[in-house]
């Protein structure tokens, strides 16, 4: 029987209080409240589509904006699945994921390297969706990536609609860390690196 792969994170600071818990051989159930509708939706797509079964609590200082909330949230997810993969063994490490939203159509390519890294290749044509500043989905994505350990290079090869770009950019990352976080019996019991450690 494989060891599980949960795992919880509470991070609490002055501007953000965050608990994520997080299993990555769940279904993709989630139970996720920020304080943003539309951030909600995102990340309601990213454990479905990831299947992983996911709660995200955050409450943020959103009388200031929108920022910390965000990014302390993509801050607490990275480090929860993270921890969840307990130094990446066993997984076959690389994922990637072409996703169409309509006239959208997004392409994910992760490794799970320990070498965190973001390429961000997406433009919006409106500052807002809903009432998310658009400019805050780079935000999440990067610390995301930087505290899971994860060189992400996500690009919107061509869009027009902001929610269909946002969200198929967060299906892109879930299906492609679907496929990295997957158990491969090549390298089942040690990590899949030529250094021997990741
Ligand atoms: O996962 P789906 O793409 O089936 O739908 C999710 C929902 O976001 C969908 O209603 C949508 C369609 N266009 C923008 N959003």
């Amino acid at each position: 029987m494989a060891a599980s792969r949960t795992a919880e994170v509470v991070r609490e600071t002055k501007e953000t209080q965050i608990r994520v818990t997080v299993d990555l051989d769940g279904t993709g159930v989630s139970k996720v409240s920020t304080g943003v509708g539309f951030f909600d939706h995102m990340l309601e797509s990213f454990a479905r589509h990831g299947g992983i079964d996911m709660t995200v609590e955050t409450k943020g200082d959103l009388h200031i904006d929108m920022h910390h909330t965000v990014e302390d949230t993509g801050i607490v997810l990275g480090l929860a699945i993270a921890k969840a993969l307990d130094g990446f063994k066993g997984v076959r490490r690389f994922g990637h994921a072409y996703i169409p939203m309509d006239e959208t159509l997004t392409r994910c390519a992760l490794d799970l390297s320990n070498r965190p890294y973001l390429v961000w290749k997406v433009a919006f044509q409106r500052p807002k969706v809903g009432e998310m500043d658009t400019e805050l989905f780079k935000e999440f994505h990067h610390a995301f990536a930087m505290n899971c350990g994860a060189c992400v290079h996500l690009e919107t090869l061509y869009g027009e609609n902001s929610h269909h770009i946002a969200e198929s950019g967060f299906k892109a990352l879930a299906r492609a860390l679907r496929q990295a976080v997957e158990l491969d019996p090549k390298t089942l019991g040690h990590a899949p690196s030529t250094k021997g450690v990741l």
